[in-house]
């Protein structure tokens, strides 16, 4: 269970925090999907649980303990990639296997296989989607229980998405607690649990899938509910 209690966010330039989360859990198990228009705190929320970023106050706890001490049982699995680019996958193997205690390697190496990634060809030789989908690898093969993933369908094409999807799915055991950031709600939306949607960085919304679903509703409709979104906002613009 991760939980998050008055957490606040602050960068020096900022009079007013740019994220401020009152009270929020997610059991383990959970897939969530982190939601909400550019700027609402996203990207800085998942910085916050990994101990990165200017965080002013709170406490933020992994199954009782602070998230902290325990760093190495959560792969971060971000846009920018956390490898040093002069090494190779087969190095930067070496290099997780230190950190992660249940880092498998052989997990590693089938997916690189699977996603076509060569083990010797240094990593900064790679195309901007291939890096993603090394650190997608990294990620998974680091043998965490809590996920927490930055955009992982950026810069990644169509079939690319799909078998990211495929690879998820299929290397979930159900433990695993899962967050991921994307504005591609309807590739997430049969995947995850819960939303939760961030404005201005508030949880503006905190709503199981099934329960939207039984509304009627789609997760678009939430979204669009929850960001006070303004279909016609465009059209004054050059009237
Ligand atoms: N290094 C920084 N210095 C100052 N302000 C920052 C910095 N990084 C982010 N911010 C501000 O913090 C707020 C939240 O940014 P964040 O990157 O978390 O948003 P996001 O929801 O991930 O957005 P996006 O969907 O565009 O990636 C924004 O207003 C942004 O301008």
């Amino acid at each position: 269970m991760l939980e998050l209690q008055y957490v606040e966010s602050k960068f020096a330039v900022n009079e007013t925090p740019v994220l401020y989360v009152d009270n929020l859990t997610i059991k383990s198990g959970e897939i969530v999907g982190l939601l909400g228009a550019n700027g609402s705190g996203k990207t800085t929320l998942l910085k916050a649980i990994m101990g990165l970023g200017d965080i002013r106050h709170g406490e933020i706890k992994l199954n009782g303990r602070p998230v902290s001490e325990q760093f190495e049982s959560i792969a971060f699995i971000t846009e920018e990639g956390s490898f040093p680019p002069r090494m190779t996958p087969e190095r930067y193997a070496r290099f997780l296997a230190e950190f992660y205690p249940s880092f498998s390697y052989e997990r590693y190496v089938r997916m690189l296989q699977w996603y076509d990634l060569e083990l010797d060809k240094p990593i900064k030789s790679m195309s901007k989607g291939q890096k993603s989908k090394l650190e997608i690898c990294a990620g998974f093969a680091k043998g965490a229980k809590t996920l927490l993933m930055d955009e992982p369908f950026q810069g990644k094409d169509l079939f690319a998405r799909q078998d990211f999807l495929k690879l998820m799915v299929s290397s979930l055991t159900g433990e695993e607690t899962l967050i991921i950031t994307t504005h591609l709600i309807d590739e997430i939306e049969n995947v995850i649990d819960r939303a939760i949607i961030l404005k201005q960085g508030r949880v503006a919304a905190d709503r199981y899938i099934d329960d939207i679903r039984q509304e009627g509703k789609s997760l678009s409709d939430l979204m669009a509910e929850a960001a006070g979104y303004k279909e016609k906002r465009s059209h004054s613009l050059f009237d």
